[in-house]
């Protein structure tokens, strides 16, 4: 009777829901699969997630579910938006109901506590004969609702999943640019949610436009450097996954690790600043645990790990930061010329 795709959205939270609306608008039929199954049913009556998108209505597509084995059953491409610290136990819920020819992609821009899993390991090691990839980009979430232009990243090692991606969420105002760097692309936009909490800070504390630009291009330098040594391209970081996402979450309100930063600059405490947003911000626990893996690898991370202690041990931004401007003076790009104690 149809030929529409049936595609598959796990996590009824902001970007889950609006990437299942993106692809209900153009036709398809998705299912958007959360926990809570009278969430579910007050998103079918009244086509609105009240709790994450007020006031936006969604398409008539898009069938809310508590059901697993409803959204996934001969769902073509399962995108997974869940929060990385949920991630793997979401995977293992799923997987009784996947099959081994349907495409699976993360949207997560987080690390798992303890193994230091992005979400691509995690698909990979839980789901080994799946086709996988992962999307990335500048992607708020609360923009995309309103049919605001932009683009993001699908990358894949396989060229089948790329195609599909692009075609399922291709539209006038969503461009989906292909990647074979999984995991630079995973990594470009886990890690500047870590930088979007120092903007934010920064931003609550007044600094001026050279110090945000600054900010941001140091941002850069340490995210790939961070990433090559752990195996990425750093030319991934020159696109979309990588200075597109870091240039909007570092700029604006409607990320939620600049609102932390931000709350944080004003006085708050970290636990009122997290408690606050009501939705997760990744960047926080990413902090901890880059932290801990650049001081592993001996990874030269000065944002890193200044922000780590504004954030965990209470230091005093303006120290911090005049520690950092009299440190040793270093290369502006390191890939042209190699920092002496590289
Ligand atoms: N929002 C954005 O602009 C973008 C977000 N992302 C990334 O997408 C991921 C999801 O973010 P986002 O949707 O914004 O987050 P939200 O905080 O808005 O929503 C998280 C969702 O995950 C659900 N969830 C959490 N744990 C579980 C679990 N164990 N089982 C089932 N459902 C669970 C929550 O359910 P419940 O409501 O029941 O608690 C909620 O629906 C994050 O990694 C984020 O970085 C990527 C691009 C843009
Ligand atoms: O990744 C995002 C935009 O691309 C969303 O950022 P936040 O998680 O900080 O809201």
């Amino acid at each position: 009777m149809t030929d529409r795709v049936k595609v598959a959205v796990l996590g009824g939270g902001s970007f889950g829901t609006v990437l299942a609306n993106l692809i209900g608008s153009k036709g398809e039929q998705v299912y958007l699969w959360m926990r809570n199954a009278e969430r579910a049913e007050e998103i079918n009556r009244s086509h609105e997630n009240h709790r994450y998108l007020p006031g936006r209505p969604l398409s008539e597509n898009l069938t809310a579910t508590a059901d697993l084995q409803q959204a996934l059953q001969d769902a073509e491409i399962v995108f997974v938006s869940i929060p990385s610290q949920s991630f793997r136990e979401v995977i293992r819920q799923a997987k009784p109901f996947l099959r081994a020819d349907q495409i699976v992609v993360s949207t997560t821009k987080g690390i798992e506590a303890k193994s230091f899993s992005l979400m691509s390991q995690i698909l990979s090691e839980e789901l080994p004969g799946n086709p996988i990839g992962v999307i990335s980009g500048p992607n708020l979430a609360k923009e995309i609702v309103q049919q605001q232009l932009t683009a993001t990243v699908i990358a894949s090692e396989d060229e089948r999943v790329r195609t599909a991606v692009q075609q399922i969420l291709h539209c006038a105002f969503f461009r989906v640019y292909a990647s074979s760097d999984m995991y630079g692309v995973e990594l470009g936009g886990t890690l500047k949610n870590i930088y979007a909490i120092a903007s934010g800070l920064s931003a609550a504390l007044g600094m001026g436009e050279n110090t945000k630009s600054m900010l941001m291009t140091r941002s850069l330098a340490e995210m790939s450097r961070f990433a090559v040594q752990l195996g990425a391209n750093p030319m991934t970081f020159l696109g979309l996954a990588g200075v597109g996402d870091l240039i909007v979450t570092c700029s604006s309100p409607l990320s939620r690790n600049y609102r932390v930063g931000y709350a944080l600059g004003e006085g708050k405490t970290l636990e009122d600043a997290v408690e606050s947003l009501g939705e997760v911000a990744e960047g926080v626990n990413t902090l901890r645990y880059v932290k801990e893996k650049a001081d592993e690898l001996e990874i030269y991370m000065p944002l890193v790990s200044g922000l780590y202690e504004v954030v965990f041990n209470h230091a005093p931004v303006s120290q911090v930061a005049k520690m950092m401007m009299l440190n040793t003076q270093s290369s502006d790009v390191e890939f042209v010329l190699p920092r002496a104690d590289l």
